[in-house]
């Protein structure tokens, strides 16, 4: 569903982030991503999501991120919009919700953005707890109701590729676990593919895979739930 190959990334001081990064991520699969602060993993999801550039030129693979066999490399800025808007959901802090919609009409967006029927931005709001809340708009939200917004609204028109940076950031651990059953829930009944950075066990727990994003590379790793370990 998702490809990287020898995926590059510099920025100006030189020193390579990212470097020569590959991993395939199958439709279905939940992945979280972890590892140091610092290590790349932001730059990591803005690459995937299209909002970077990974480095390009001599000695660079030509197409080292293909969606669905799709270089991305090989889109122009109209066609890359389009792949986005129909095929991704971002929950990521850059892409706030917007403040003078209301939260209806904030999760309805990319239905209408995509030309599809709005009647399950309602489901969304309600599958995330807040569906008597529709007709409020965000400042009357606390954070983590703000993050359960964007969250419905990253997934309300059924996106084949979820990226998401530090989705329970903000969430108290209750929440954060419901949030996240729901997330698994879609990515299984749509057949999408989820990525998510954090730094929780507890939200690495609940995907399918960890990878761990290090200098030297990406690799698998296993996460134990700490709150499911067994006393002796
Ligand atoms: N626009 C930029 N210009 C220059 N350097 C950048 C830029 N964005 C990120 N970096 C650097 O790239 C490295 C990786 O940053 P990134 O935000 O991807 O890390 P991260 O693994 O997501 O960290 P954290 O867990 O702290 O969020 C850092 O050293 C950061 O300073």
């Amino acid at each position: 569903m998702l490809e990287l190959r020898q995926l590059t990334k510099s920025y100006a001081s030189g020193h390579p982030v990212l470097d020569k990064l590959s991993w395939q991520f199958r439709a279905g699969e939940f992945v979280a991503i972890m590892g140091d602060s610092g290590v790349g993993k932001s730059t990591l999801l803005n690459l995937i999501a299209g909002l970077d550039q990974p480095d390009a030129g001599p000695g660079q693979e030509a197409s080292p991120i293909l969606v669905d066999g799709v270089a991305m490399s090989g889109l122009d800025d109209d066609a890359a919009t389009r792949l986005r808007r129909a095929r991704m959901g971002f929950i990521f802090q850059a892409f706030h919700v917007l403040p003078h919609l209301t939260l209806l009409q904030n999760v309805a967006l990319p239905l209408l953005l995509n030309g599809l029927p709005r009647g399950r931005a309602g489901q969304m709001l309600e599958a995330v707890g807040l569906g008597g809340r529709g007709a409020d708009f965000p400042h009357q939200l606390s954070g983590g109701e703000l993050q359960r917004v964007a969250i419905a609204r990253a997934l309300v028109h059924r996106p084949a590729l979820v990226l998401a940076d530090e989705p329970t950031g903000n969430l108290d651990p209750d929440t954060a676990d419901t949030i996240l059953t729901l997330l698994r829930q879609e990515i299984k009944a749509t057949g999408a593919c989820a990525i998510m950075v954090t730094h929780s066990h507890a939200a690495a727990a609940m995907a399918d895979k960890t990878l761990q994003l290090t200098k030297l590379g990406i690799q698998e790793t296993t996460i134990v739930n700490p709150f499911e370990q067994k006393t002796r």
